[in-house]
């Protein structure tokens, strides 16, 4: 069953005239991140490398194409972390870089701190020697639309949620049995500068550990920080249930407790994996076997060879 690797491009829902392109990128990354599974790559680089490929991707809330907050501007979020170690690594509200989620597995590797965040995060990326990026190269004519939208007098702040909250993830189990996981967001639209989410918080917007599993989560990130999520999954797949049930009772108790909507995507030590959310819509895809597995909403699960262009 290893190795594996699931992706996801946000809970939520997808306007009509971007599904098609919301579920060919899940497949593209899944197929990038899965041929890094095949070759040397390590569960690591197979979800650093689907979530750039998303991030690269303009129909998604991350790095290219991610929303704006309240004074339209871009501020991301991301983490990664290392199932072997419980090494983890993250960035918070970080401006005009590409690759949030290439930042936060720097500062995994490069720093003893777990999370950098805004101007600390941004001279860490120039020490590294990542390129800066002019902000407006990382804004699309629809995040800006959506923006403006929201700011309406006659807006309706839910609405405006809702059509936009393509957060990425990826979760893996490599061939050796190590796993990790990564999530890159732009947050909420139009949320106050300096807002973290979920994405940059350990335990809340994912969670790897090589004895369990490893989740990424997307949704309604306070409503996610609240029942610290992505570890709530794992403690009861601790207690012995699979990832579904797990994945099941966490997203129930969210809703019930904060009402919060969300998505995860899990896998456990054996290579087990599941997808499940609350929301409307989640546009996901899974590489296992060489078979591709996707889907868009709930009870949705086709496959194909991995090697068919389609
Ligand atoms: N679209 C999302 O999943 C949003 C993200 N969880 C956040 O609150 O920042």
């Amino acid at each position: 069953m290893l190795p594996v690797l699931v992706v996801h491009g946000g809970a939520g829902f997808i306007p009509k005239e971007r599904v098609q392109m919301s579920c060919a990128g899940v497949q593209a990354a899944v197929r990038g991140g899965y041929s890094k599974l095949q070759g040397q790559g390590s569960a690591m680089d197979a979800v650093v490398e689907a979530v750039t490929l998303l991030e690269n991707d303009h129909h998604y809330n991350a790095g290219l194409g991610s929303v704006l907050n309240a004074k339209g501007e871009v501020e991301m979020d991301a983490i990664v972390m290392d199932g072997r170690y419980l090494a983890s690594g993250a960035v918070s509200a970080v401006r005009k870089v590409a690759n949030p989620i290439q930042l936060a597995r720097l500062v995994m590797d490069k720093t003893s701190h777990l999370c950098l965040t805004g101007e600390g995060a941004s001279q860490f990326a120039r020490s590294m020697g990542v390129p800066e990026v002019p902000e407006e190269s990382l804004i699309t004519e629809y995040a800006r639309m959506r923006w403006k939208k929201n700011l309406a007098a006659d807006a309706n702040p839910v609405e405006c949620q809702m059509g936009k909250m393509g957060t990425v993830g990826a979760v893996a189990v490599d061939a050796e049995g190590n796993i990790a996981c990564a999530t890159s967001t732009g947050g909420m639209l139009n949320k106050m500068e300096g807002r973290v989410g979920d994405t940059a918080c350990i335990g809340c917007g994912g969670y790897a550990d090589n004895r369990v599993g490893a989740v990424s989560p997307t949704g309604e990130g306070e409503a996610i920080m609240k029942v610290t999520l992505a570890r709530l999954i794992l403690f009861h797949m601790e207690q012995g249930r699979s990832a579904e049930a797990a994945a099941d009772e966490a997203l129930a108790y969210m809703k019930d407790r904060v009402g919060g909507l969300g998505g995860v995507v899990v896998v456990d030590p054996q290579g087990e994996w599941s997808v499940r959310f609350s929301s409307l819509q989640m546009a996901w895809a899974a590489a296992q076997q060489r078979t591709l597995h996707y889907g868009l909403y709930t009870g949705e699960h086709f496959t194909k060879n991995i090697d068919d262009p389609n």
